[in-house]
């Protein structure tokens, strides 16, 4: 029994962290998942991912989990496949779970309901300790497409939207250490209420650029970055998830490149609003 699918990187919004609130969107980046199965009665999970030096640690329980949920005792073997970096804020472990349980219920053959799939694939998140509020938002972005605003802790969907398909987003990677210093972002709780209702008004780019300005701040990563992507004519721009990473949306990527470019890797991408796909 084998199945496959693939669910997509998300930028952020809002961040959920300090509010327990969040939004998200659908990035064209995706991750692959091919899982295999064999009715032995022996219940061995084992994984790899392809293309990048990490545990499989994730991958591994994803499958469990969803063989735990049906009450089966198959082994297991489960590989992945990334377009989407790694720990940078571009939510790969909500991208990663949405894929590698959709691929189990593919090779289960099972009817694929969508908030099982996302409720496993958030509880393998928590089981590995990845997760603060579960990421419902990244989790929901990357498993739909499109916007998404959310209360993770309710795990609801407030609304969702989709971005224009011909806007050019624009990834930064700089060579920053990742930084989830909670109690500091709990601090910007009030700020960041204010730039959640402009998410809930379908304002979607000043959330961004508010939310991006203020976790920046609170988390030690350069705000200057931001206003770089604004002179060079971006609509928005801000700290994706709790960085390293930036993000931006443009009308012209080519320029918001040119003056991202020496503060390190920079990936031009678009958006996606059609989400995660058995394939
Ligand atoms: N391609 C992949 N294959 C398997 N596991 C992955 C893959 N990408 C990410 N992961 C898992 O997700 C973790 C990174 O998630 P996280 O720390 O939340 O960072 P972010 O969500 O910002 O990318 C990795 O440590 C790994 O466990
Ligand atoms: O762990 C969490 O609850 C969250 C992690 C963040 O994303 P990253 O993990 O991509 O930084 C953030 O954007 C999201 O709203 C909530």
């Amino acid at each position: 029994m084998e199945g496959s699918a693939y669910a997509l990187a998300s930028g952020t919004i809002i961040n959920a962290i300090s509010i327990g609130k969040g939004s998200a969107f659908g990035v064209d980046l995706k991750v692959y998942a091919k899982v295999r199965l064999i009715d032995d009665g022996k219940n061995i999970v084992k994984g790899k991912v392809l293309d990048a030096n990490i545990k499989p640690n994730l991958i591994e329980r994803c499958v469990k989990n969803v063989l735990e949920y049906f009450g089966l005792d198959y082994s297991a073997y489960v590989e992945t496949k990334t377009e989407i970096p790694i720990k940078s804020g571009l939510s790969s472990s909500s991208a990663v779970s949405n894929a590698t349980v959709l691929a189990t219920f593919d090779a289960l053959g099972e009817k694929i309901d969508d908030e099982l799939v996302l409720n496993l694939a958030i509880k393998s998140c928590f089981d590995e300790n990845l997760t603060v509020t579960g990421a419902y938002d990244d989790a929901t972005a990357s498993y739909y497409g499109g916007i998404t605003v959310t209360d993770n802790l309710k795990r609801l969907i407030i609304k969702r939207d989709k971005l224009k398909e011909d806007l050019d987003i624009i990834i930064l990677l700089p060579n920053y250490k990742k930084n989830v210093d909670v109690d500091r972002m709990k601090l910007i709780k009030d700020y960041v209420k204010i730039a959640f209702n402009y998410a809930l008004k379908g304002d979607y780019f000043k959330a961004l650029f508010l939310n991006g300005i203020l976790y920046a701040s609170a988390l030690n990563f350069p705000t200057n970055i931001i206003i770089d992507a604004l002179s060079a004519g971006a609509i928005t721009a801000g700290l994706s998830g709790t960085g390293p990473s930036y993000v931006a949306i443009a009308e012209n990527g080519e320029k918001v490149k040119e003056v991202w470019k020496k503060y390190g890797k920079v990936i031009i991408t678009k958006p996606n609003n059609e989400g995660a796909k058995i394939c």
